[in-house]
């Protein structure tokens, strides 16, 4: 039976601005994206059956409705109904790497991946903004990741703008296994604390989202100025997070003080992140936190940043 091999990219948010609320009950973000080389392994196969089967190789993670992924492959059943009389069901095989709950969008990530191989696995030759329209229907992250690299994301984060990729930025990012930070509670600890700043009317909502697109920011990311990006990150929920979750806190103090260029919480976290100037001082920095905090449930990598989202790595 036909397969498609997929590489699912993390993200990480080098700025996160909550600019106001919408009537869908979601926050009208100003975001700039940015994947990294940390990417979860989707297998994507024709069954005989007509059935959807996900099966993942972290024990915890359902392989129901519950799975983004398998969401994925439903929603594509359900909006070519045709095909998949024709092609049949699709086994879907998950190996994670990206960690969960972590401010990454790996679950977002694997949705996209699903989108993407059943376009292939079906033939459908949808286009880049089909896909991001129905990505959009899973999750507000998910459009992103199908193409990935280097996006300005508005709206609830499914409107995207790609920028010039950042190639080769090294990153090293860091998560206590055991923690975990659920994205709704953060955005509505947020609203509750901060729902006197936001922006009331569309043109200072579209006013905010343009000053950020012509802000240093993207100058810096225009200009490749890796520095520069370090010193302008940012993300509105550390206001939220780092406040209620003090091994968080401790991470972005211990990185500042190991001479990292930029450290800043991922998302919603409980992921923080570290630019660094060469991979040699990535490698450096992660044994000098590891030491600093030597506990045995926090995770540490070194990435880096890459110019494209969902790969298709192998067919057969
Ligand atoms: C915080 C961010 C930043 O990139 O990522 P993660 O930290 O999850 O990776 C995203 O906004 C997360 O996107 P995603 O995880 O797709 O969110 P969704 O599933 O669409 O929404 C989950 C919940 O988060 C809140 N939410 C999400 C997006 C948004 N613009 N406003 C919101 O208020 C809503 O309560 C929503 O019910
Ligand atoms: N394939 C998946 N991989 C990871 N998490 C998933 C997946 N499917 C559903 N989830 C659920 O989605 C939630 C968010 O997962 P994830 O996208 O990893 O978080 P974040 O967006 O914060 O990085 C978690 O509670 C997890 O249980």
């Amino acid at each position: 039976m036909r397969s498609y091999t997929l590489l699912a990219p993390a993200k990480i948010n080098l700025y996160l601005e909550i600019i106001g609320d919408r009537p869908d009950g979601y926050h009208e973000l100003v975001m700039i994206m940015q994947s990294v080389d940390l990417c979860d392994r989707i297998d994507i196969a024709a069954s005989s059956q007509d059935i959807i089967r996900v099966r993942c190789d972290v024990p915890d993670l359902p392989t129901d409705r519950g799975n983004l992924a398998y969401r994925a492959a439903e929603l594509m059943t359900q909006k070519f109904p045709e095909a998949f009389a024709q092609y049949g069901g699709v086994d879907i095989t998950i190996q994670k790497r990206i960690p969960i709950a972590a401010g990454l969008a790996g679950g977002s990530s694997n949705a996209a991946a699903v989108l993407v191989g059943i376009d292939l696995l079906w033939n459908l030759g949808l286009t880049r903004a089909e896909l991001e329209e129905l990505a959009a229907v899973l999750g507000s992250d998910i459009p992103f990741c199908i193409g990935g690299g280097t996006a300005i994301a508005t709206g609830r984060g499914e409107k995207i703008a790609p920028l010039k990729g950042l190639d080769n930025i090294y990153i090293v990012l860091a998560k206590y296994r055991s923690l975990e930070v659920s994205t709704p509670w953060a955005y509505k600890t947020y609203k509750q604390q901060f729902e006197n700043t936001y922006l009331r009317d569309t043109n200072s909502l579209t006013e905010r989202a343009a000053a950020v697109h012509s802000g240093p920011m993207v100058q810096a990311i225009v200009h490749q100025d890796t520095a520069e990006i370090a010193r302008k990150l940012h993300n509105d929920l550390e206001k939220v997070v780092l406040p209620a979750y003090p091994q968080v806190l401790q991470l972005r103090e211990t990185f500042a003080n190991a001479g990292v260029l930029g450290t800043m919480m991922s998302g919603s976290g409980p992921s923080v992140f570290a630019i660094c100037e060469t991979q040699k001082q990535a490698e450096e920095v992660k044994l000098q936190v590891l030491h600093t905090i030597s506990d045995e449930d926090l995770q540490l990598f070194v990435v880096r940043s890459i110019k494209n989202g969902i790969q298709v790595t192998s067919q057969s």
